[in-house]
């Protein structure tokens, strides 16, 4: 490993979870993002304060609004801004990876994420990653760790490379647990599948996980959507049965810390701002449409949320 330098790009609610752990686990963390207000407070509090799992405590962290003052050499660049800002962010960064052994990883919700930093940032420096972990904002330079659950990272094609098993390793040393994945492409759509039962009903309802697996016709609805999404998988080569993707759905709902939990698409949508409607469900509709399976139910999530997004985004 050439530097150990990690960047945090999009330091919102998961992004600093991620850097403040690393960080409080003794890594060289650097956040970057775009939000003045949340930044200006790190940098006024002389760190972040991160609450939640592991207790309320006040981190060190560097922090800044502008990529452009950050210089390399550095290791590894996480990727946790919303999927859409992708294209800005990964620009933001290039300089850091122009001419240096730096790998980029999104641990984002959603297909297509890599690909798009990778086409920003060069072929073969991104690699996959996904986390079932959850956090929110509570104000300005606070951020809630709400529940903790796996985080997995491994190489686009499969297999298990040195950079992902030293990288996984090295984390998970300071203080973000991760897991080296041979297979991260399956373990995406495992992923995939809680957001697809999870993201757009709490984005239209209003409702928490709890309560919407309490509610027997939107856990109805929740179950047919992950079949038509685990039919689709199993079309593009990655076989997932009915009783493997209901137990990820309830793995990510029953956690009695994520019962209490609205989906990040119902933050997003409050927050007048565009969600990740079409990395979580258009994706998988198109890849459906080029398959031949039938995604109806997908298709009226993903209308909806388009519709509300008309509603609360100026
Ligand atoms: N929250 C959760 O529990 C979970 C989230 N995820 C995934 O993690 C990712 C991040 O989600 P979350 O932390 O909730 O999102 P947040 O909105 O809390 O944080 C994203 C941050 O990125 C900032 N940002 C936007 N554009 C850029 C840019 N060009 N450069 C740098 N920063 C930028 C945003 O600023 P601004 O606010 O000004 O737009 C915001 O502060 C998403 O892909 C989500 O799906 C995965 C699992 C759980
Ligand atoms: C925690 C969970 C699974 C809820 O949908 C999530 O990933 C999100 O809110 O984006």
């Amino acid at each position: 490993m050439e530097s150990q330098r990690i960047v945090v790009v999009g330091a919102g609610a998961m992004g600093s979870m991620f850097g403040g752990r690393l960080a409080e686990g003794g890594a060289d963390v650097t956040l970057v993002d775009v939000n003045r207000d949340h930044i200006g407070a790190i940098q006024q509090n002389g760190g972040l304060i991160l609450t939640g799992h592991g207790g309320d405590r006040h981190i060190p962290i560097r922090a800044t609004t502008d990529a452009s003052t950050i210089t390399g050499p550095i290791g590894i660049a996480l990727f946790q801004c919303k999927a859409i800002y992708n294209p800005q962010a990964a620009a933001s960064v290039r300089h850091l990876f122009d001419g240096s052994g730096a790998v980029a990883v999104s641990f984002q919700n959603g297909l297509g994420n890599e690909e798009v930093i990778e086409g920003i940032l060069g072929k073969g420096r991104v690699v996959a990653g996904l986390t079932s972990q959850s956090a929110m904002m509570e104000a300005p330079g606070r951020v809630r760790h709400v529940v903790d659950l796996p985080t997995d990272m491994g190489e686009i094609g499969g297999g298990l490379s040195d950079r992902v098993t030293r990288w996984a390793d090295f984390l998970s040393r300071h203080g973000l647990s991760v897991t080296a994945s041979a297979d991260v492409t399956r373990d995406k759509w495992r992923k995939l599948l809680g957001n697809i039962g999870l993201s757009a009903i709490s984005g239209a309802t209003n409702l928490t996980a709890g309560q919407i697996v309490d509610d027997p016709q939107l856990r109805a609805v929740a179950l047919r959507a992950i079949d038509e999404a685990a039919a689709v998988a199993s079309a593009s080569g990655i076989p997932i049965n009915q009783a493997e993707a209901y137990d990820i759905f309830y793995q990510i709902a029953l956690p009695p810390e994520n019962r209490q939990m609205k989906s990040s698409m119902r933050r997003d949508l409050e927050a007048g701002q565009h969600s990740e409607v079409q990395q979580i469900y258009e994706s998988v509709v198109g890849l459906g449409e080029r398959h031949g399976v039938p995604t109806p139910t997908l298709h009226t999530l993903a209308a909806l949320i388009r519709g509300l997004e008309k509603h609360f985004i100026a």
